[in-house]
């Protein structure tokens, strides 16, 4: 059997990996998968539950038995989620779900719950799968991964435009703050770190706009042939 081919976009907090993925799993009309929102999906399920951001067991019961339904979802992030039939998908878009996000997603037995879930999206006729491991550990045989960076004070502007757009109170040096505690976190733990593959082809996006890292990510795309 034939597989449906994966492009994976990894990277830190506010490279722009979601929306990149969104457009491009959009115009290519392949299936999304944001993976980030599972972590925050759980981490969201975790507090309503009571269930504390270390307790490993518990959490990892919760993920293996996440009720989440993703409508719409080869639209980017503006998929509509639904857990336990009420409606998040603004909720967990939060800096304060995504720093609890970080913290379930450094457990071992939490990232094993989630990985027949993340894989389970691979199906015809392909799949755009952004967040931080996607290259390389759930989809280590990809035929296109990149690794999508920028600095971490460009990331925090985009973020404070993001957020200040949606009428949030927030302060650039605050973001900044939590965008460096994140990246800590995500790079430094133990099992799957936030890190390149090996055979990645490094974006750096900071001086390039989103049109320009699709531009790019496009003529990979037709180097290798992957998109028929
Ligand atoms: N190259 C770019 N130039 C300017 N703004 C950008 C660029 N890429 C993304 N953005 C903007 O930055 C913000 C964050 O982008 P996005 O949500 O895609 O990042 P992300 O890497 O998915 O972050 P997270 O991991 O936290 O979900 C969005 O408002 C997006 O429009
Ligand atoms: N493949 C992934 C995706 C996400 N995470 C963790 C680490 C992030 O800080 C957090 C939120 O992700 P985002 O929505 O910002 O992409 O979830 C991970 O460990 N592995």
């Amino acid at each position: 059997m034939i597989s449906a081919p994966v492009i994976t976009i990894d990277g830190p907090s506010g490279s722009g990996k979601g929306t990149v993925a969104g457009i491009l799993a959009k115009s290519l009309g392949w299936n999304l998968l944001d993976s980030g929102a599972l972590y925050r999906l759980l981490a969201f399920a975790a507090v309503n539950h009571g269930v504390a951001l270390d307790n490993e067991a518990l959490l990892a019961k919760l993920a293996a038995h996440l009720d989440v339904q993703f409508i719409g979802a080869t639209d980017g992030k503006s998929a509509r989620i639904i857990l336990e039939g009420d409606e998040v998908t603004h909720a967990i878009r939060s800096e304060g779900v995504a720093a609890g996000a970080s913290k379930v997603a450094a457990l071992p037995a939490v990232r094993d719950a989630l990985l027949q879930r993340q894989r389970a999206f691979q199906e015809s006729p392909g799949l755009v799968a952004d967040g931080r491991d996607m290259g390389t550990v759930v989809f280590p045989e990809a035929p296109l991964k990149v690794f999508l960076t920028a600095s971490a004070e460009e990331r925090a502007r985009r973020r404070y435009l993001q957020l200040k757009a949606k009428g949030d109170d927030v302060s650039l040096s605050g973001l900044l703050d939590e965008i460096r505690a994140r990246d800590e976190r995500d790079t430094q733990r133990a099992i799957a770190p936030l890190k390149p593959a090996a055979d990645a082809i490094q974006l750096d996006s900071t001086e390039l706009s989103i049109d320009q890292v699709l531009e790019r990510i496009m003529s990979e795309i037709a180097l290798r042939d992957i998109a028929g």
